[in-house]
C-alpha cells in the first residue's frame, strides 16, 4: 500500500479578503502561516516521512511546503516546482471580490464560474497587466499553454501529464510523496485519482492547511482517503467555502 499525502496551502490574502485569486501570487496570512504549522505538526505526529515533495511555482503553496516541512525537520528533501501544479487560472475574475461579484451577477452565475467542470470565466486578454506571458516565471512556457482563463477541465488536462510523467511513477517506485498545491488544482487531482462524475466534482471543497492522505494500491487506485484533524473544523471549513460565492450567507 502506498501513502500520498494532498496538503492545500494555508489561508492567503485573498482567501481572507474573498476574491478570486487563480495565479495571483499572493502570500499567506499569519492564520495561513498557523495552519501550514498544523499541517506539519499533525503529519510529524502521526509518523509521516516524504522522500519527494511537489509545488507550484506561487509563493502561497510553496511557503505552505516549507514551514510543513520545517515543523517536520524534513527541509532537506527534495522539493520539485510546476506550474502544471498552479491554481485553476480564473481569467478576468481574478482580483474580484466573490460576494461582490455574486450580487453583481448572482449567487448561481458565480457557483457556475467557481464550480462547474467546463464552464470556463471571463477571459483575461493579452494586453492585460494580469496576463501570465508577461511574468518570468512562465518565459519556458509555449503561447498556447498560458492560460487566458480555465474551467476545471482545462485544469485537468495541464496538471495530468505532470502527475502521469513524473509523481506517479515516483509515488509507485516507492517514495512517499507530498503534494502542496490549491483548492482547484488538487480539486482535478482528486477527480482524476476517485473517478468523479463530471457534475459530482461541483460538491468537493478542499480546506485549507488540512492534509488529505490517500492510500493507494500498487496500480495507484485509492483504496481509502481521509483528512487529519478535526472532522467538525474541517466541515465547518468546507462550509464556509461554499458560502463565499454567495451574496448573502
Ligand atoms: O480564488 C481562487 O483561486 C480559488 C481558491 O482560493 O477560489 P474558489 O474556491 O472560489 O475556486
Amino acid at each position: 500500500m502506498k501513502k500520498l499525502v494532498l496538503l492545500r496551502h494555508g489561508e492567503s490574502i485573498w482567501n481572507k479578503e474573498n476574491r478570486f485569486t487563480g495565479w495571483t501570487d499572493v502570500d499567506l496570512t499569519p492564520k495561513g502561516l498557523k495552519e501550514a504549522q498544523n499541517a506539519g505538526r499533525l503529519l510529524r505526529e502521526h509518523g509521516f516521512i516524504f522522500d519527494q515533495a511537489y509545488t507550484s511555482v506561487l509563493k502561497r503553496a510553496i511557503r505552505t511546503l516549507w514551514v510543513t516541512l520545517d515543523e517536520m525537520d524534513q527541509m532537506w528533501i527534495p522539493v520539485h516546482l510546476s506550474w502544471r501544479l498552479n491554481e485553476r487560472h480564473y481569467g478576468a475574475l481574478q482580483g474580484l471580490n466573490k460576494a461582490e461579484t455574486a450580487t453583481k451577477y448572482g449567487d448561481e452565475q458565480v457557483l457556475v464560474w467557481r464550480r462547474s467542470y467546463d464552464i470556463q470565466p471571463p477571459a483575461l486578454t493579452i494586453n492585460d497587466d494580469r496576463y501570465p506571458g508577461n511574468d518570468l516565471r512562465y518565459k519556458e512556457l509555449a503561447n498556447q499553454d498560458i492560460p487566458l482563463t480555465e474551467c476545471l477541465k482545462d485544469t485537468v488536462i495541464r496538471f495530468l501529464p505532470y502527475w502521469n510523467d513524473v509523481i506517479a511513477p515516483q509515488v509507485q517506485s516507492g517514495s512517499r510523496v507530498i503534494i502542496t498545491a490549491h483548492g482547484n488544482s488538487l480539486r482535478a487531482l482528486v477527480k482524476y485519482l476517485d473517478g468523479i462524475p463530471d457534475q459530482e466534482i461541483l460538491n468537493c471543497n478542499i480546506p485549507t492547511g488540512v492534509p488529505l492522505v490517500y492510500e493507494l494500491d500498487d496500480h495507484l487506485k485509492p483504496i481509502r482517503n481521509y483528512y487529519l484533524g478535526n472532522p467538525l473544523e474541517i466541515q465547518e471549513a468546507m462550509q464556509a467555502m461554499t458560502n463565499q460565492g454567495k451574496s448573502k450567507i
